[in-house]
């Protein structure tokens, strides 16, 4: 994984201990599953309004934060439900090797 992804994602565990006063991810863990899930699909609509834009403009910026909310609200999400990323990222591993891209692992699938 990523170095920046498991560093993000080891600060989300350890936030699982935090004052949700003084941490925003530990104020949505107190919130429960389903105020995460609603920041899930609120960051989810804002990054396709923000790709729509990005076409029409050219400009990717808000595009690029928005998926970064996305993608980090989602890694909330995976921690407060006890998963881990790297499943995910072996996953896209798994797919990637099952449609010929990886040599390797294609290989090792046939035997
Ligand atoms: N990457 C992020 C990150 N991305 C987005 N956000 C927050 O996610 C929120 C989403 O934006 P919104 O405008 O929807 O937020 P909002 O209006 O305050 O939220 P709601 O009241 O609508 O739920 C903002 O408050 C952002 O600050 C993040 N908050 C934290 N992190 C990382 O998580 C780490 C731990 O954060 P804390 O728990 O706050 O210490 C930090 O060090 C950062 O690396």
């Amino acid at each position: 994984m990523s170095d920046i992804l498991s560093q993000l994602f080891q600060v989300l565990e350890s936030r699982k201990g935090a004052d949700p006063d003084s941490s925003y991810v530990a104020s949505l863990y107190a919130k429960g599953l389903n105020k995460i899930l609603e920041k899930v699909g609120e960051e989810a609509v804002e990054t396709i309004l923000a790709a729509r834009d990005a076409e029409v403009s050219g400009d990717s910026q808000a595009l690029i934060s928005e998926t970064a909310d996305l993608w980090f609200h989602s890694l909330v999400m995976l921690a407060k439900l006890g998963e881990h990323p790297d499943k995910v990222l072996a996953e896209l591993e798994r797919r990637f090797g099952l449609s010929g891209h990886d040599e390797k692992a294609s290989r090792s699938h046939k035997h």
